[in-house]
């Protein structure tokens, strides 16, 4: 296994190297494992002048896998956006074909009470969100800020999806609807926009393919409302890049926090960038207090989707499980009677929990 490691920026370094720690300690236990670390995003940036530079991508393209911590940081908003580290990351994506994201929004028992949501309502949530993340209104030509006809200063995007932009990441959702519940929700809005309309026609078109699935859809502002009313309706979410972005968010408070949401995003081969699904967090980074959970659960999605170790996924899942269930916490995830600990101090029983 060839895996790259991109630390990233704010609390990406400080995250990742929890991650690491796991992979080093399936290494000593015997796992093939070879990684190389390349920067992304801000730290790439500092030291090569691009978000995404030639070094970096030299790497990740011949990788099996990449782990990435996240990009992004306030002494970056004001270069020219074609140097900023969310740049780096939409073209690392563009880069390597990486058009389907997988975001589950899990909920783990032992953090029922850590959810803003009444327990009850969160209890066994299993959701699944596949989100086109290649596509969309953040590629789509033309793009820009000028002045219009009328004089006056204008922003715009275009929201663009191929026919098999679309009929790609369908069939990708509705085979893993199968391997689950059996329901695929579309997202759109398709009562407004164009775009969104097309997209619903090509799903309905492609559910034909899999009649063993129950196919609905929804109006993204629906959505949005029904994950925080009753979330436990949904099996399988499929929607556009955007839509898929800011629902995966809400969805990740589900879990009890954003700090637990892991992500998978692959390529037609299954080779992946996996990922937590937040942002650096400029606001704690360096303090040695992110919750590194979601970056460990990449991990095992990495097992899972790119090398087909479910046994070692499992392994990495049930670790996280325990300490859960052993009752350590990060401060994004702390309730009044469990053990308050770091970011390195929940990868110390992580790497415990593996023994
Ligand atoms: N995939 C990525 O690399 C990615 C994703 C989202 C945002 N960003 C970038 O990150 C920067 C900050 O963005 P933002 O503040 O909107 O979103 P964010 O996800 O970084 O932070 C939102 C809030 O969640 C908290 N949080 C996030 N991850 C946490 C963790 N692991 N443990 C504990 N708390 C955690 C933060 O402290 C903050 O209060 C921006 O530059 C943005 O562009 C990058
Ligand atoms: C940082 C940004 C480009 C990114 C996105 O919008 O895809 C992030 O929010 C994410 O969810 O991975
Ligand atoms: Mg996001």
């Amino acid at each position: 296994m060839k895996i790259a490691i991109l630390p990233g920026d704010g609390i990406g370094p400080e995250i990742v190297a929890q991650a690491v720690r796991v992979l080093e300690k399936l290494k000593a236990d015997g796992l093939a494992v070879e990684t190389v670390t390349v920067p992304l995003g801000g730290a790439a940036y500092d030291q090569y002048g691009e978000p995404y530079p030639e070094a970096t991508r030299d790497v990740v393209r011949t990788a099996d896998a990449i782990l990435l911590g996240a990009v992004g940081g306030p002494q970056y908003d004001t270069l020219p956006r074609d140097k900023r580290p969310e740049r780096g990351l939409l073209a690392i994506r563009k880069d390597l074909g990486l058009f389907g994201n997988l975001r589950p929004a899990m909920l783990y028992p032992e953090l029922a009470g850590a959810s803003t949501l009444k327990p009850e309502v969160v209890a066994g949530l299993d959701i699944m969100i596949v989100r086109e993340l290649t596509g969309d209104i953040y590629f789509g030509q033309p793009r820009g800020i000028h002045v219009n006809d009328a004089g006056e200063r204008e922003g715009f995007n275009t929201m663009r999806y191929s026919e098999s932009e679309i009929r790609r990441i369908a069939k990708v959702a509705f085979e893993i609807a199968q391997k689950r519940n059996k329901k695929l929700c579309s997202v759109d809005k398709a009562n407004v926009l164009e775009c969104t309309e097309f997209w619903k026609e090509i799903v309905i078109d492609v559910a034909k393919q899999y009649p063993d699935v129950e196919l609905s859809h929804m109006y993204v502002d629906n959505a949005a409302m029904q994950l925080v009313r009753n979330p436990k309706q949904f099996d399988v979410i499929v929607t556009g890049n955007i839509f898929g972005d800011i629902l995966s968010d809400e969805a990740s408070m589900l879990t009890g926090s954003i700090g637990m949401l892991p992500s998978a995003s692959l390529d037609a081969n299954n080779k992946g960038l996996y990922e937590p699904c937040h942002g650096s967090a400029p606001d704690i980074a360096g303090k040695n207090v992110a919750n590194p959970l979601a970056t460990i659960l990449s991990l095992a999605m990495m097992m899972r989707y790119t090398f087909a170790r479910e046994d070692i996924a499992k392994r990495i899942e049930t670790a996280v499980q325990t300490v859960l269930r052993q009752g350590y916490r990060t401060a994004d995830i702390y309730e009044a009677g469990t053990q308050k600990v770091s970011c390195s101090g929940m990868g110390d029983a992580v790497v415990a929990a593996l023994a």
